[in-house]
C-alpha cells in the first residue's frame, strides 16, 4: 500500500435487481485526503460508503482499507468477505455520520459521545467523559452536556453526532448529507464545524454533500458518479470551474439552482 491507496475500490460492482448501481469502478484516496461524492441522486454515492462500513456487499471487486481487505476478489471471480478481525479493525478506524443524526434519545448528550469509546474500545469512564467534553466543546456544545437529544435544535443534535463519530478516534470519517435534514442556518453552523476539523485535524474524510461551496473548501478531490462510473475526478476549483462532461455541467447547474 502507497499512502496514496490508503483507501482502495478495485473492479467494484453492485447491482440491486435489475439496478446497476456501481459498473466496474475503481479509485482510490490518499491518507488525509479529504474527498467529496457528488452526483445525481441514485448514482451510488451512500452505496461506496455504506461498503466501507461493510454495511452493503459488492457483487465483485476488491475493497481495501491500509493493509485490510473488506472484501477480496479471488482470481477465480468468487468474492470473500474479509474475516471477523479485519472487518473489526476497520471497523474501529472508521466512523460514519448520517443525514438522520441515529442519537440515543433516552441519554444524555456527554452519554451518547461516551457509549462507544467505553463498550468498543475498553476506555475507562474518566477517559471517555474528559474526552468527550473536549469534542462537545469543539463542536460548541460544551454547555449542553447534561441535555436530551430532543431538547437540541437538529444542528446541534448532528454536531454531537459529528463528536461521537471523533469519540472513537477514526483515521476516516464518512459524512452522508449531513446537513441535507437541516434548516440553510443550522447547516452552515455544522459545516463551519467540520472545516475547522478539516483544518486541525489529519483525518481522511469521505463526504456525499450538495453543499457546493462546502466541498470546494474542504475537498482536495471531487469525484463526480454517473451511470455507475466516476465520469470526472478532479480538485474541487478544477471540476466547478471547467467540468469537461455535460453531465457534470447539468447536475452542478441543478445543484446551484436548488441552493
Ligand atoms: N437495499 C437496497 N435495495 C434496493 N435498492 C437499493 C438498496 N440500496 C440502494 N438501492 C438503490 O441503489 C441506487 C443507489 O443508491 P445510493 O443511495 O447509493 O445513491 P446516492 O447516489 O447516494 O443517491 P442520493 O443522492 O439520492 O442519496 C438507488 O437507485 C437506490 O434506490
Amino acid at each position: 500500500m502507497t499512502s496514496e491507496e490508503f483507501i482502495r475500490f478495485d473492479r467494484i460492482s453492485k447491482r440491486f435487481g435489475a439496478n446497476v448501481v456501481l459498473d466496474d469502478l475503481s479509485f482510490s484516496v490518499g491518507e488525509g485526503r479529504r474527498v467529496t461524492l457528488i452526483g445525481p441522486s441514485g448514482s451510488g454515492k451512500t452505496t461506496i460508503l455504506r461498503m466501507l462500513m461493510t454495511l452493503t456487499r459488492p457483487d465483485s471487486g476488491t475493497i481495501r482499507v491500509a493493509d485490510d481487505y473488506l472484501f477480496h476478489e479471488e482470481r477465480d471471480g468468487e468474492l470473500v468477505p474479509a474475516g471477523d478481525a479485519h472487518v473489526r479493525r476497520v471497523r474501529s478506524r472508521i466512523t460514519m455520520v448520517f443525514q438522520q443524526y441515529n442519537l440515543f434519545p433516552n441519554m444524555k448528550v456527554l452519554r451518547n459521545v461516551t457509549e462507544a469509546p467505553i463498550h468498543v474500545l475498553g476506555r475507562s469512564r474518566e477517559d471517555a467523559a474528559a474526552r468527550a467534553e473536549e469534542l462537545l466543546d469543539l463542536v460548541g456544545l460544551g454547555g449542553k452536556l447534561d441535555s436530551y437529544p430532543s431538547q437540541l435544535s437538529g444542528g446541534q443534535q448532528q454536531r454531537v453526532a459529528i463528536a461521537r463519530a471523533l469519540a472513537m478516534d477514526p483515521d476516516v470519517l464518512l459524512l452522508d448529507e449531513i446537513t441535507s435534514a437541516l434548516d440553510p442556518e443550522l447547516a452552515a453552523g455544522v459545516l463551519d464545524v467540520l472545516r475547522e476539523i478539516a483544518r486541525t485535524s489529519d483525518i481522511t474524510m469521505l463526504c456525499v454533500t450538495h453543499a457546493m461551496k462546502f466541498a470546494r473548501d474542504v475537498s482536495d478531490q471531487v469525484l463526480m458518479f454517473d451511470g455507475g462510473k466516476i465520469i470526472e475526478a478532479k480538485p474541487p476549483a478544477e471540476l466547478f470551474e471547467a467540468p469537461e462532461h455535460e453531465r457534470t455541467r447539468s447536475f452542478l447547474r441543478s445543484v446551484l439552482e436548488e441552493s
